[in-house]
């Protein structure tokens, strides 16, 4: 769903962003396809200005006031151009003829020039300074669309993206897309002069004049040119630099995979494949630059040369003083470099539109999950109910079918399945992260699909497998900032969850810094951790999706009674692999190959079901080869 926009925060203009991406992209960020690109091409210049068009109504403070530095510097150059038309003619001149210095006259045109020096300055250096602070403003406008729409995005989406490329989305693209506004302001005082000097050139001289005229439309045409070459390869560039930082975060993030395999050499080589892809790229793009940037640099300078030829000419035959003939030629001059600044921002286009396409199919992006308005007040533990419940994955993997079952009020439930048998998909259904395909799940008798998220997000917590912990302190990654978690609910939950002990063993107790990803705690405290997280909220179900894995048997059995015992009001569902989790709960879950093979209790179903059984023997002796390991390595 397109979000619309505030006029009091205006984020980049959803319906531009829906035009702009609706030849160029499939909503789900899929590559452009080849036919679309031409059509692209042809639209860039427009889609272009269009960009730029969203990003002054997004900053038109910032944009006016360094548009008028612009202006007023461009309106002091041709004010210099008279003056040094006066000087030469009214000073150089006759104190040359008289072989005298007429000092009244010197010490004004000084002054004059002084004068319109400090103008020059002071405008120029506001039209710098407003114009780096309407492209940061603008930056920081797509940085916040985008990592907003990243996490109002479902799981389905992220997973099918590359946490690199969305990085890259986030700074190398909207970089790309902002690129034009630096020198934008620039070109407004440009265009400014330009109109202002072919008006004071027509006034000194039509043949002048009409040099300047052809000039313009020259100009235009090398810049349309050039963007039409530039714009592939940009678009190529842009594609390339998102796959090396996908790449590169890769490898960083699993760095420890990378060494412990002793797979140094190949990581290295995949990165480097793909940083030579993106300097072959980038010099694709350095070449077009080189070609194309001395010819616009030099057009200006060609046409000087023909406004001097042409006024020497018409000054020798009498139709232009030589007072307008030195102000013609200074004024000329005077323009010649700022005209640039026009190619400058053309020059930029092709890269802004890239940029701008890959942020816009971010926020674009289709897939939100809608929320109902309905508020669960209760203060009791919840009850959770699947009611023939169907689940298939994006890419078609039929992951559960037809399961039901309820979990009562407080009661504790372990879910027990060989791998693959659907325990995480049904964890992440009871917590929405996504939605049946078929079926219901109720929450208190009410489909999930109805409830607010503030209303979910307060009944239901998950825990899972691979705990997440932030680089702040412990007290922080308990509360995240969530309104009503007291001190006293931090201290209770890390109790329940087993963590007082070694957190009280810090050296800042809850206070302390746990560094990036919680590196300084063990796996299993960072399990405690979010175990705890999760209770600070006192949620009134919980979900523990193997949250358990890393902890000690007898740690997890701690928590699992805890839960059960401490008074507080909370269901419990618990993916579980061990025989004394398992015998703790009041029900259990037997799932097969994504559907509920047996429902009883443990000892029911050890009598009754075979496969359950052999599945929990087998686990049994996992555990204890795997303790046997441990007391030998200890040993
Ligand atoms: N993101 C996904 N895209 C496609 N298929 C998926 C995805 N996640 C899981 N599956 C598939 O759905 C099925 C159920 O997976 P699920 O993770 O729910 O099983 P599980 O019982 O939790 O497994 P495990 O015990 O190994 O964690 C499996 O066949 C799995 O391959």
């Amino acid at each position: 769903m397109s979000r619309s926009v505030r006029r009091d925060d205006p984020e980049p203009d959803a319906e531009a962003v829906k035009e702009r991406t609706e030849t160029a992209e499939t909503g789900d960020g899929a590559d452009t396809p080849a036919t679309t690109e031409d059509r692209t091409d042809k639209r860039l210049l427009r889609r272009g200005l269009k960009n730029i068009r969203d990003a002054v109504r997004l900053e038109p403070k910032l944009f006016t006031v360094a548009v008028t530095g612009a202006i007023v510097n461009s309106a002091t150059q041709i004010g210099a151009s008279f003056a040094v038309g006066y000087i030469v003619t009214g000073v150089v001149v006759p104190s040359y003829r008289q072989q005298e210095f007429l000092t009244g006259t010197v010490v004004l045109g000084i002054l004059a020039l002084f004068a319109l020096s400090l103008i020059r300055f002071t405008s120029m250096a506001t039209r710098r300074i407003f114009a780096g602070a309407m492209m940061f403003q603008v930056q920081a406008h797509y940085r916040r669309a985008v990592t907003r729409r990243y996490l109002s995005l479902p799981i389905s989406w992220h997973q099918k993206r590359q946490t690199g490329t969305l990085l890259s989305n986030a700074n190398a693209d909207v970089e790309a897309a902002t690129r034009p506004l630096a020198p934008l302001p620039f070109a407004f005082g440009t265009a400014f002069m330009i109109i202002a000097s072919v008006a004071v050139l027509f006034s000194l001289d039509w043949a002048l004049a009409l040099v300047a005229l052809l000039l313009v439309p020259a100009l235009f045409t090398l810049n349309g040119v050039y963007a039409t070459r530039m714009s592939p390869r940009a678009k190529r560039a842009q594609e390339l630099r998102a796959e090396v930082s996908a790449v590169a975060h890769e490898s960083f993030d699993g760095a420890l995979v990378v060494k412990a395999m002793g797979r140094e050499e190949q990581e290295t080589r995949r990165f480097r494949d793909s940083a030579q892809r993106l300097r072959d790229a980038l010099i694709r793009v350095g070449r077009i630059r080189a070609a194309f940037e001395p010819v616009i640099t030099a057009l200006p300078e060609i046409a000087s040369v023909a406004v001097l030829l042409v006024g020497l000419y018409r000054y020798q035959s009498g139709n232009l003083t030589l007072e307008q003939l030195v102000t013609a030629t200074f004024l000329f001059t005077v323009i010649a470099f700022p005209i640039r600044a026009i190619g400058w921002v053309l020059g930029e286009i092709p890269t802004s539109v890239v940029g701008r396409d890959r942020v816009d199919r971010v926020i674009s992006a289709k897939g939100d999950m809608t929320y109902g308005e309905k508020h669960l007040d209760a203060e009791h533990a919840a009850e959770l109910r699947f009611d023939h419940v169907a689940y298939t994955y994006p890419d078609g993997t039929s992951a559960l079918d037809d399961v039901s079952f309820t979990i009562e009020h407080g009661e504790t439930v372990a879910l027990v399945g060989a791998t693959g048998s659907g325990k995480s998909t049904i964890a992440h259904l009871a917590t929405r992260l996504v939605d049946p395909t078929r079926g219901r799940v109720e929450l208190d008798g009410h489909d999930t699909l109805g409830l607010s998220h503030a209303s979910l997000a307060e009944s239901a917590s998950l825990v899972t497998q691979i705990p997440f912990v932030f680089d702040d302190t412990v007290r922080h990654n308990i509360t995240l900032e969530r309104e009503g978690v007291t001190d006293r609910d931090v201290d209770e939950a890390l109790a329940a969850a087993q963590a007082d002990g070694f957190i009280a063993d810090l050296a800042e107790g809850v206070d302390t810094e746990l560094g990036e990803r919680g590196t300084s705690l063990s796996g299993g405290q960072r399990q405690r951790l979010t175990i705890a997280r999760a209770l600070a909220g006192r949620p009134r179900l919980m979900i523990l999706d193997d949250a358990t894995s890393a902890v000690d048997p007898k740690v997890e059995a701690a928590i699992l009674t805890g839960l059960k015992d401490s008074g507080q009001a909370t269901s419990v569902l618990v993916v579980a692999y061990r025989r004394a989790s398992i015998s703790l709960a009041d029900k259990v879950v037997f799932l097969k190959d994504g559907r509920v093979a047996d429902i009883g209790t443990h000892t029911d179903l050890l009598e009754r079901n075979g496969a359950y059984a052999d599945l929990v023997t087998a686990y049994e002796q996992a555990e204890a080869e795997r303790e046997f390991e441990e007391e030998e390595t200890k040993a």
